[in-house]
């Protein structure tokens, strides 16, 4: 091949225009299109590059119904632009459900008219709303209370759900949300993954490159005992093993944590009323009966201990999830947090 070529006694430099000259040829169209496509190709990676370097991602984690899902839809009313009126609609069935059946329905999948009659009447009796209140002994719905409730608008005819509804309503994820919004000159990606035992392994598909994990505790089910096998209950022991097996992997030893110490609002209820103090059900709590703060320190203080890295800061706050003031407040200190620990990670917009 080389054998029109004589470079003894020649320079480099005309060695090498010999060379070109002798690999000179004409450029196909296919490979014009091809060089093209690559560049764009290049091009496509690098604007993803850059664009990526802005991102901040956010997993939220949690044993199911600790209101993972609850906490991005405030995100989604506080960040970007709340919830259009097809979307509220497409929460009426969820909404109604705390109240119907399947057979409860008629063929325009609005409530039987005797039927809601007859939860209104049910509703108004003094006995039911007394057995209802008691609905911790029996595993009522969180949001059962807030439905029955407003039952009269509910059951109504062309009823559309409001933002709190949708807030209350209780929908089971399943697989990976993704959630983005702008922020203090971040893009923050939140990632929703179902707490149930069967969506776990779809959380790995999320953990590169996370900058943070919120971990949602609900600490009003203090008083359930952990389910055998497979099942989660979403219980404070539930809730501490998948915190301790996050804790030792890896993938996140470089993400800030931060615990999200969630249902203030129903712990606090059933510590001063109902009756079911925590030495109950922790007996190494040696604290005062009805001490709300007393009592949800200590829990904290469950997960707090089993840090390993002491020169990982964790962060934690309490929380009304159903309280879009109360998130407000709460996300803000996240971002602050979460920024100022990845600031040598993230470029601002
Ligand atoms: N009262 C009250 N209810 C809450 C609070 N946070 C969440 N809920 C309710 O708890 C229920 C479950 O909340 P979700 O946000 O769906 O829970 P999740 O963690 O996403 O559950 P999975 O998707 O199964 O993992 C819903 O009915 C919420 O309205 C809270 O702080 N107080
Ligand atoms: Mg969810």
């Amino acid at each position: 091949m080389f054998g029109c070529l004589d470079l003894a006694g020649s320079s480099v430099q005309t060695c090498w225009h010999a060379l070109r000259l002798c690999f000179r040829r004409e450029v196909t169209e296919e490979e014009k299109v091809a060089r093209s496509t690559s560049a764009r190709i290049d091009r496509d990676l690098f604007e993803h590059a850059k664009l990526e370097s802005h991102v901040v991602k956010i997993l939220l984690l949690g044993a199911a119904e600790s209101g993972k899902s609850t906490v991005v839809k405030q995100i989604k009313i506080i960040h970007s632009h709340g919830f259009s009126r097809r979307e509220l609609i497409s929460f009426k069935d969820h909404a109604q459900s705390v109240l119907a059946c399947d057979w409860c329905t008629g063929k325009d999948a609005e409530l039987l008219p005797f039927l809601a009659q007859a939860f209104c009447c049910l509703w108004a009796d003094q006995g039911v709303r007394a057995a209802a209140a008691r609905g911790y002994e029996y595993q009522l719905n969180d949001s059962a209370l807030y439905f029955f409730d407003n039952i009269g608008r509910i059951i109504g005819p062309n009823y559309v759900p409001t933002e709190t509804d949708v807030l209350r309503v209780r929908v089971r994820t399943s697989g990976v949300t993704e959630t983005q919004f702008c922020a203090a000159q971040f893009i923050f990606r939140l990632y929703d993954v179902g707490g149930q035992c069967t969506q776990k392994r779809k959380w790995l598909r999320c953990f590169d490159g996370v900058r943070a994990v919120l971990f949602l505790v609900d600490l009003s089910r203090y008083d359930l005992r952990p389910q055998q096998q497979d099942s989660s209950t979403g219980c404070i022991q539930d809730s501490l093993e998948l915190y301790s097996s996050i804790l030792s992997n890896t993938v996140f030893s470089s993400a800030s944590l931060i615990l999200i110490m969630n249902k203030m609002d129903l712990f606090q209820e059933k510590i001063l009323n109902s009756g079911r103090h925590l030495r109950i059900y922790v007996p190494d709590f040696k604290g005062a009966d009805r001490d709300v703060s007393g009592a949800a320190g200590f829990l904290t203080s469950l997960f707090t201990e089993h840090l390993t890295s002491p020169a990982k800061p964790l962060y934690h706050h309490y929380s009304t999830a159903t309280d879009t003031s109360c998130i407000r407040d709460i996300f803000q200190t996240v971002m602050d947090n979460v920024v100022k620990d990845n600031l040598a990670n993230v470029c601002t917009l």
